[in-house]
């Protein structure tokens, strides 16, 4: 087929990372967040994970970044797996907003009050507050605990210099949090579930993590020719489903139209793609475009995407 051909044209991918990183000086680091401020404007790095391995590589692949919105999908994942659909889409929605990621507006606006989806910040803060564990040191660990199983990655942790820097300036987060308790879609203490959250989006992985977590979720929650079913069938196919119309925020339309595949962005520059049983891919380019994904990411998706025929469409 075609997409492996991915896995075989080093020179091809190499060529089109050199290209598409032109783009990231027109694009900008997130730094509402002020811890990541700091990342190089000027990186793009690329994992592609297959048939239980990864199989092409190119940029800095060892360097470290958040899974910020990306972790969106795990806690998805896990609440799911904890408490069931039924209950999950009782208290958060399956509909786009077309609004940017934190915005509050849909949720004044609509009634009853529950955030649209699980990929927008209020959605997403709903979602982590149904994690369950009595405390949120264990909230926490069973979430690492899944995003190992899913990496294949023991030493993943979360950092906690970005936790804390989010946490410090979460005034819009805390809005949206103390909207939602007044309206009754969550009960918690507003900066418990906030440190939380913090947490979760600070999760730290490289491209070769984000490519594997990519991989499970294309191939129905499991890696092939493994025993262990990481996430069920159903809640893979739920996730990559979120993927494909709220993923990329409010550019996921033009997005399917243009690359065609289930794929997660995040403000730190991280962006997860998963082809339907098929592979993985995993990209870090933390400057960002105006709506805050990965701007040279983007683009080297939309090439490869044209190159290989990986449209799902
Ligand atoms: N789009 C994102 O990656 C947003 C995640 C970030 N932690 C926030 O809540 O603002």
């Amino acid at each position: 087929m075609i997409i492996y051909m991915l896995c075989e044209d080093q020179d091809v991918i190499e060529a089109m990372i050199e290209e598409a990183k032109k783009y990231t000086s027109q694009g900008k680091v997130a730094d509402y967040i002020p811890a990541l401020q700091y990342a190089n404007q000027n990186s793009l790095a690329f994992a592609v994970y297959s048939d239980a391995s990864t199989c092409t590589t190119a940029g800095n692949i060892e360097e470290q970044f958040t899974l910020q919105s990306i972790s969106k999908v795990i806690t998805l994942a896990l609440a799911l797996m904890d408490i069931g659909e039924e209950e999950v889409f009782s208290r958060v929605g399956m509909e786009p907003t077309g609004d940017p990621f934190n915005s509050i507006i849909k949720l004044e606006t609509h009634s009853p009050s529950k955030p649209l989806n699980p990929m927008i910040n209020a959605g997403a803060l709903a979602v982590t507050s149904m994690i369950q564990g009595s405390t949120n040191d264990e909230k926490m660990n069973r979430l690492l605990d899944l995003v190992r199983k899913l990496t294949g990655n023991a030493s993943i942790s979360y950092n906690k210099e970005v936790a804390q820097s989010e946490y410090d300036t979460a005034f819009l987060n805390r809005s949206l949090c103390y909207f939602m308790k007044e309206h009754g879609v969550i009960e918690d203490n507003v900066e418990s579930l906030l440190e939380l959250y913090t947490k979760q989006c600070a999760i730290e992985v490289n491209c070769k993590d984000l490519a594997r977590i990519g991989y499970v979720i294309a191939n129905q929650g499991k890696v092939v020719n493994s025993e262990e079913q990481i996430i069920p069938l159903q809640i893979a196919r739920i996730l990559k489903t979120f993927m494909v119309t709220c993923g990329m925020y409010n550019a996921s339309g033009e997005f399917a139209i243009r690359v065609g595949i289930p794929a997660k962005s995040g403000v730190s520059g991280g962006i997860m793609a998963s082809i339907p049983n098929g592979m993985g891919i995993g990209i870090y380019g933390p400057a960002l475009d105006e709506k805050g994904n990965s701007i040279a990411g983007m683009k080297l998706l939309e090439g490869l995407s044209k190159r290989y025929d990986l449209s799902i469409f």
